[in-house]
């Protein structure tokens, strides 16, 4: 197994832990961006660390970060595809990281205050191959607490305590206000309502992979008459695996939702185009997806003459 660290308590404490329960299979892999002064000797300090604590081996891999998406996303762009690319050379490996509960809760609370459905509620999944996050229910303070134990110098990341960073305040202000006001208990709370989301979504997730596969024909077109008679939860993860299926990526809840009006309030209105110039269009009674922008699609006119009726 590999254990991604990078030289903060959790990480390091989930590399103590993984070479007590596996002694010699663990691997360690410190991935430095490159992005700070000395990152790359603080890596190496980790990285000695992991062979000191047991790892049977460790290396650093560095990697060059791009910019989409902020420097931090670039970031875990960036680290994810390298700890990726070591399992694949692992025979896929799993790739364990050291989220906590108390990543979980600030993960959940963030939705929350973003509106998110049960899917991103639902926080991390303790197993999503090829990553592992077994320390979903122990708190951050136990980890500190194990590296202390266990006579570990931590690295602290700025960035974990820069009030620039909204996860920052979260763990730092949020978090302490909201446990003061409502007695205590808040992250935990945060992390059972993150595993009850999970199981509903999982159960949800199910019914629609099943009524996909009735509605949908050969020719890829989906039954938006039938569709429309299923609850708004099924008919929504319908859509975002049907639209995935024909290619559609980074579907904001707002797109599954405009293509859902064409299946549950149909008056013979277009939709938006969807990421990747894909369009969706509604001919007797059967949705399809149509490549290319608007004018090469060959799309059918859809608001000419009377509304249809199916
Ligand atoms: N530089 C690194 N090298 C190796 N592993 C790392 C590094 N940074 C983070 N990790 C792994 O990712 C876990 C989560 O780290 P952190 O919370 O900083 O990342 P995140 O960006 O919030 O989460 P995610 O990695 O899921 O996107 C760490 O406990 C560790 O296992």
């Amino acid at each position: 197994m590999i254990v991604a660290c990078s030289g903060g308590a959790d990480s390091l404490a989930l590399a103590a832990a993984a070479v007590h329960v596996a002694p010699g299979a663990v691997h360690g892999v410190v991935v430095d961006h490159g992005l700070q002064d000395g990152s790359g000797d603080r890596a190496a300090v980790a990285a000695d660390q992991l062979r000191g604590l047991g790892a049977a081996s460790a290396e650093v891999v560095a990697v060059e970060v791009g910019t989409a998406g902020g420097p931090e996303a670039a970031a875990r762009t960036a680290r994810h595809a390298a700890l990726r690319a070591v399992s694949r050379d692992r025979g896929d490996a799993p790739v364990l990281l050291g989220h906590t509960l108390d990543d979980q809760a600030e993960t959940v609370l963030l939705g929350l205050g973003r509106g998110s459905g049960a899917r991103s509620l639902a926080g991390m999944a303790p197993w999503d191959p090829p990553w592992c996050r077994p320390l979903l229910g122990i708190r951050r303070a136990t980890t500190r607490a194990a590296c202390a134990a266990l006579g570990l110098a931590v690295w602290d990341d700025p960035h974990n305590t820069d009030p620039r960073y909204t996860r920052a305040r979260l763990r730092h202000e949020v978090l302490p206000l909201l446990d003061e006001v409502l007695g205590g208990g808040v992250a935990p709370a945060l992390a059972r309502t993150a595993a009850q989301l999970a199981d509903d979504d999982a159960a949800l997730s199910t019914l629609a992979a099943g009524r996909l596969e009735l509605l949908v024909d050969a020719d890829g077109s989906l039954d938006a008459v039938v569709l429309a008679g299923d609850p708004p939860a099924v008919r929504r993860r319908v859509l975002r695996a049907w639209l995935a299926a024909a290619g559609a990526r980074e579907l904001s809840d707002a797109h599954v939702r405009a293509v859902d009006s064409v299946v549950a309030q149909w008056r013979g209105q277009g939709v938006p185009p969807l990421p990747g110039e894909l369009e969706v269009v509604r001919a007797r009674g059967r949705l399809r997806v149509l490549e290319g922008p608007r004018h090469v699609s060959g799309a059918p006119a859809r608001s000419a003459g009377p509304p249809p009726t199916r």
